[in-house]
């Protein structure tokens, strides 16, 4: 068979004439040089890590639908407190899974001095002061509903909710938590939430505001780890806001900071960079992505099954958080690649 010799016409540019003789190739021709030219780059520095917790002692449970996470007792994550500190990542985030008698129609059980998440907050300040720790007020893993607010009539209604919101993190605060991280999008909840920590003398205490958090499919799994899943009744989208939408996002993070939020989250992640760059480009502040259970599931899932190399798409993952502008993010990837990026 003879060889296919493409037509090369009389007059056709070369690819210096092309080009200009601008090949963008040369930078990527050798490690050291890719490293030289690198833009972005993620470090253990950038990672907040969400914990599940129970009730109980030395108890630890597998989360199905999240190979490798765990709900784990306080004395547990005080355990796994010392080592994320010991790997350097600078900050925890607590979420509980409560027993379901504790829950109710307006999950009063967060209004308990002592709960789980304060419990947990005050024995892992106790013996790892030197981590930050981060709770979320919102109100669903304590709702026999699973709903982020007070449920009246088939309604979510906001005033009331926000005024739960604003006390319970005062107790959280009380706690030793050191950054208040609200994730329930009732309008007024980050002016509130100020003003009565500012009341009571927590003026150093921050609020890291869940400003734009999306309806979405992706936190499934998530639901699974606090035991939400059954509970839910229809779904959250007169709170949460509508994944079409880009500029309603901006204009709740520019309400957010209004009221007195230190930083801004966008949840889920990686299907949000857009949301990422456009809050960083506008606001300047510190930003951060909450890369969901569903995010980190579809990564184990894939890679569990051969189709995809998980430590690679774990960091590429992270790595893109970064380019967009991320300050840091929340990931359930945070011991494994504190590990890795240490080794
Ligand atoms: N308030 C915290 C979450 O809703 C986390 C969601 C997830 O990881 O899917
Ligand atoms: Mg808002």
């Amino acid at each position: 068979m003879n060889k296919f010799t493409p037509a090369k016409p009389a007059g056709a540019r070369s690819v210096d004439e092309i080009t200009g003789s601008r090949r963008l190739r040369r930078m990527r021709k050798a490690d050291w040089s890719r490293r030289l030219v690198q833009e972005n780059r993620l470090t253990v520095d950038d990672l907040i890590w969400p914990i599940f917790i129970i009730d109980g002692e030395n108890r630890k449970e597998m989360i199905p639908a999240m190979p490798g996470v765990y709900r784990m007792s306080v004395d547990l994550a005080v355990k796994e407190a010392e080592r994320a500190a010991k790997l350097g990542i600078p900050a925890l985030a607590t979420f509980p899974n409560v027993e379901m008698g504790l829950r109710d129609q307006t999950g009063a059980h967060i209004l308990e001095r002592d709960n789980i998440i304060n419990r947990a907050t005050r024995a892992i300040k106790a013996a790892v002061p030197e981590i930050g720790i981060i709770t979320d007020v919102a109100l669903d893993p304590f709702t026999s509903h699973g709903h982020d607010g007070i449920l009246r009539d088939g309604i979510i209604v906001n005033d009331e909710t926000v005024a739960q919101v604003a006390a319970a993190a005062v107790l959280q605060a009380a706690a030793g938590s050191d950054i208040i991280a609200p994730s329930d999008m009732m309008d007024g909840r980050i002016g509130a939430i100020r003003d009565a920590l500012d009341d009571n003398g927590f003026h150093d205490v921050a609020i890291m505001s869940y400003a734009t958090k999306f309806a979405s499919a992706f936190y499934g799994p998530y639901r699974e780890a606090i035991g939400t899943q059954g509970l839910l009744k229809g779904d959250k989208k007169t709170y949460y806001i509508d994944h079409a939408n880009s500029d309603e996002a901006v204009r709740e993070a520019e309400q957010d900071l209004a009221e007195g939020a230190d930083m801004l989250m966008v949840k889920p992640g990686l299907p949000y960079l857009d949301i990422i760059r456009r809050l960083k480009d506008e606001f300047r502040v510190p930003t951060f992505a909450y890369q969901v259970s569903g995010e980190y599931s579809m990564i184990k899932a894939a890679s569990a099954n051969g189709w995809i190399d998980g430590e690679k798409a774990m960091l590429e993952s992270l790595l893109a958080f970064k380019r967009a502008g991320c300050d840091g993010i929340l990931t359930y990837f945070a011991p494994e690649v504190a590990e890795m990026l240490k080794g």
